[in-house]
């Protein structure tokens, strides 16, 4: 491939995810929170539902979705904003996810602890003979459980309720597939679609958002063996040089290589089911 192949490949992935060719904070809020309450009236829905973890992505997610609920019932419209509170157990980093509760101001805040059910299907499947390599990867296997569990917990809530679920997907977690498929990359809307995390940090900066939060390390936490562990470490990449791609900048050649490797293995990621209709 020559170095102009390589960017052309670039400039159609940031393309294919929505990368934005200009970027205003204040445009961009006003954008996505039109676009929260279109799909709240237009749906017939009433109201949102988002996990929220103490992470940058959920507390930028979450506070839109509170203005986009605030909006629909100026207009005189039903619509009700669930904050969900998801912890496996005790989270290492709890006072972050309350201090994102309490910023967000949320119309509802409920709280309910994925361990017992997590781990009674990683139990359950044990019991009927399912075999791990090693307990690293029991450990990521029960990741996975972890963020279905969340996605179960969000529906369940949305479908009492009558609400959307919202998700935290945005341009450098979907160019990485970096989520559990229909864990926490299922959802109805997805209001970040196309930011870089830097985008997104810059967004939460103009919502007035606390800036530990803001400029928070970005973590899945799911992997009990590994608490904390970095998206970064976990990724082999840097959010810098992942931004820098999506935004058509250059990076070093290991960089290059590993987000267009894990782009191709991630592909069915970011699509439909296939089937033999395709
Ligand atoms: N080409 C292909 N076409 C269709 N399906 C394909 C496939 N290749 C694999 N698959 C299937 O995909 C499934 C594996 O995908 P999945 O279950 O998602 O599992 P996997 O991608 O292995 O793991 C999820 C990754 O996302 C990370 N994560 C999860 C949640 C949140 C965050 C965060 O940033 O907060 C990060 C997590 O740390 C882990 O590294 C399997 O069923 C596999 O067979
Ligand atoms: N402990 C948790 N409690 C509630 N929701 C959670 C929890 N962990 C993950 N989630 C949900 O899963 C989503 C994906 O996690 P992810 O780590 O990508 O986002 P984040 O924690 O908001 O931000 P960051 O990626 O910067 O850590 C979160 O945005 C949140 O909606
Ligand atoms: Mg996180």
């Amino acid at each position: 491939m020559t170095s102009q192949d390589n960017r052309d490949l670039q400039q159609r992935i940031g393309q294919a995810l929505g990368v934005l060719n200009s970027f205003d904070s204040e445009r961009e809020i006003e954008r996505r929170v039109d676009f929260l309450c279109k799909q709240m009236i237009e749906s017939g829905q009433r109201g949102l539902v988002l996990g929220i973890s103490g992470g940058v992505d959920s507390t930028v997610a979450g506070r839109l979705a509170q203005l986009a609920v605030e909006r629909v019932r100026e207009q005189g419209d039903k619509a009700t904003f669930y904050a969900m509170r998801l912890p496996y157990g005790e989270q290492q980093d709890e006072k972050d996810a309350r201090m994102a509760i309490d910023y967000i101001a949320p119309d509802r805040a409920l709280a309910t602890d994925i361990k017992p059910a997590s781990d009674a299907m990683l139990e359950a499947l044990e019991q009927s003979g399912l075999q791990f390599d090693d307990p690293g990867h029991r450990d990521f296997v029960h990741g996975n459980i972890k963020a279905r569990q969340r996605m179960i917990a969000q529906y369940a809530v949305a479908g009492t309720n009558g609400a959307l679920v919202v998700g935290t997907d945005q341009a450098a977690e979907a160019m990485m597939g970096f989520f559990t498929k229909y864990g926490d990359g299922a959802c109805d809307l997805v209001p970040l679609a196309g930011l870089t995390k830097g985008q997104v940090r810059e967004l939460g900066r103009a919502l007035g958002a606390p800036s530990q939060l803001v400029e928070k390390v970005p973590t899945a936490d799911l992997e009990s063996l590994r608490p904390q562990l970095t998206d970064e470490e976990a990724l082999g990449v840097s959010y810098e040089e992942i931004d820098t791609f999506l935004m058509g900048g250059e990076v070093s050649e290991q960089a290059y290589r590993t987000i267009v490797s894990t782009y191709e293995r991630t592909e069915h990621k970011r699509r439909l089911p296939r089937s033999p209709l395709d």
